[in-house]
């Protein structure tokens, strides 16, 4: 006899049936609340937005399918979307409001402000990488590590890298050498010359001693930019819970991998020589590139063509006028170090968070300033034949190093560079997270809070008010009777304003040597017209297509 066991029937105790049922009969109601409750929270920005001009949008997703194709599609289809508003433009992504800002009135409402200083949420995706480095971080804990890091940057501190930003420039010309004639990107070249001069210069540590990581690095560095560009562009990348689903959550861990191998192997070597007693960068100079004299040429704070706005009373933590006095003359890692050591301010993943953020802002911003700085005087050789000629008329065609004083009389070049910087900015746009309303100057609008305030920092250098011919690569748009009365607010590559770039004095101080020796040793050459550059947004502005040029060996002028 066999006893028969009835197959149970699932959902079919009655039981259980009235519970779901009583979870559904609760669920739906609760969604609709849930559901009403975030369109109220959400009324008085949406009928702020209402008011902002911007292009219709599509229920649910906004207006997220002007954000498909490649990143070269996407930053065309943007420039010309944004020709058919004013200077303030809205768009929705999904739910997320994006407010574009670009009257120099309005931005210095943003930037100018100690209020307005968090970053916006797509920062986040950063997080794996950057951690709460001085980019990301904010309130109390940004303040305390700015103050701290500050200094490291001061004029003083730079004129001792003097020595190594020649050592290495010359490398890079000497690998440049072994090109000659052939197509290259010089982006390659210029990636791999900042991060090593970052590692000899900020970190104080001898590139000899990181073999391939260097190379590694910086590749990883692009990877990683490509990565955070896709989730900031779609929407589905958003959600950590669908993104890390992704085949590109693996990916990326590896990237991370590689950069925070590095940053580990440079803290370590970094806390070794700090231990025998070793201060300030432990790379070496070759002893013909040694300065033979200290450098007293009298600056005061001028970081040269950056301080139209000390002119107007604008001041900010970089332009301090005193000495910081010797013991703070220690490259950025010494002093981080020496301050973990004496235990209150910062600890070791925090040094590293700092690290790992140096590593990223320095350096991907003056390769691709540097990189499209080459490609305007392939493309302008009339303009570098100028730049030439005051190189000449500074070294007399001698092959000698230069000083701090040279770097100071080489106007025309600094222009040119400038004038790079204002068309091709590498950092295309800035984002801030809106805490309280803001009453806009240039029109009566009033930006909610809650929205993410984007300074597109590309369209404001290209405003044709400001500069009457915006598409024309011309350095005098940088002469002083030019710049006196100009906005400080419409020239922006820094950044301004208290959350202002902190490697700037650095950047220009090093790119001046870099590329004078550069322009001493090669005629460019390129014939790629602007208008066919593929220009692209990954975080940093690029190309694409690649930095194409040729160089070619110039004959020295005798003295
Ligand atoms: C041409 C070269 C450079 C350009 C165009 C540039 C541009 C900028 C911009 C626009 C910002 C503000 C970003 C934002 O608010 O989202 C920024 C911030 C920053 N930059 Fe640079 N940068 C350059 C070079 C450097 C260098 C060489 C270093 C360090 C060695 C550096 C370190 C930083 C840091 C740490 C921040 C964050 C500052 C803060 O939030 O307090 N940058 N940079």
């Amino acid at each position: 006899m066999s006893a028969t066991v009835a197959t149970p029937v699932l959902g079919s105790t009655p039981g259980i049936a009235s519970a779901s049922n009583v979870f559904y009969f609760l669920l739906v109601p609760a969604m609709i609340l849930w559901y009403a409750y975030w369109k109220i929270s959400r009324k008085h920005l949406e009928e702020l937005a209402a008011k902002l001009p911007g292009p219709p949008g599509y229920p649910l997703i906004g207006n997220a399918l002007d954000f498909s194709g490649t990143s070269h599609i996407i930053f065309n289809h943007m420039i010309e979307k944004s020709k058919e508003f004013g200077k303030i433009i809205r768009m929705w992504i999904g739910h997320k409001l994006f407010v574009f800002l670009m009257h120099p009135d309005d931005v210095e409402l943003i930037l100018g402000s100690h209020e307005h200083i968090d970053k916006a949420p797509e920062y986040r995706f950063f997080k794996p990488w950057l951690g709460d480095g001085l980019l990301i971080s904010t309130g109390p804990k940004w303040r305390a590590h700015r103050k701290l890091i500050a200094p490291a940057f001061h004029l003083n501190v730079l004129k001792s890298f003097i020595d190594l930003f020649n050592t290495n420039s010359l490398d890079v010309v000497n690998r440049l050498k072994k090109t000659m004639g052939k197509e290259i990107d010089c982006h390659d070249y210029m990636s791999e010359a900042t991060v090593e001069i970052l590692l000899e210069t900020a970190m104080g540590v001898s590139k000899k001693t990181q073999d391939q990581s260097g190379y590694d690095y910086a590749m990883a560095v692009m990877k990683m930019c490509d990565i955070l560009h896709l989730r900031h562009t779609k929407m589905w990348l958003y959600p950590d819970v669908l993104f890390n689903l992704s085949k590109y959550k693996s990916y990326q861990d590896k990237l991370i991998n590689t950069i925070h191998s590095l940053t580990r192997k440079v803290i370590k070597s970094k806390k070794a020589a700090f231990a025998k007693g070793i201060r300030g960068s432990i790379a070496e100079v070759p002893e013909n590139l040694k300065s033979k004299s200290v450098d007293n040429t009298e600056v005061k704070t001028v970081v040269e063509g950056l301080s139209f706005g000390q002119s107007a009373g604008l001041k900010d933590d970089l332009d301090v006028d005193d000495d910081i006095g010797e013991k703070k003359r220690m490259a950025f890692l010494d002093l981080m170090i020496e301050a973990s050591q004496s235990g209150v301010v910062i600890n070791d993943e925090e040094i590293k968070e700092q690290v790992d953020t140096i590593m990223f802002e320095g350096h991907d911003t003056t390769a691709a300033g540097s990189s499209f700085f080459l490609c305007m005087m392939g493309l302008h050789t009339d303009i570098q034949e100028k730049v030439y000629e005051e190189l000449n008329e500074i070294f007399k065609g001698s092959d000698r190093p230069a000083t701090f004083a040279d770097t100071l009389e080489m106007k025309y070049l600094e222009r040119c560079l400038m004038e790079t910087l204002r068309m091709y900015p590498p950092v295309p746009l800035i984002a801030r997270q809106l805490r309280r309303d803001l009453k806009l100057t240039s029109e009566d609008l009033t930006v909610p809070a809650g929205c993410t305030v984007i300074i597109p920092t590309f369209k404001i250098h290209r405003d044709p008010v400001t500069y009457p011919n915006p598409e024309k690569f011309d350095p005098d748009n940088f002469l002083p009777e030019r710049t006196a009365n100009r906005h400080y607010y419409s020239f922006i590559p820094f950044s301004a304003g208290p959350r202002s770039c902190v490697g700037r004095k650095y950047a220009m101080l090093k790119l001046k040597i870099l590329l004078s020796h550069l322009l001493r040793n090669f005629r460019i050459v390129s014939d790629v017209p602007e208008a066919d550059y593929k220009l692209q947004a990954d975080i940093i502005l690029k190309r694409e297509d690649g930095f194409r040029i040729k160089l070619e060996p110039r004959k020295k002028v005798a003295a």
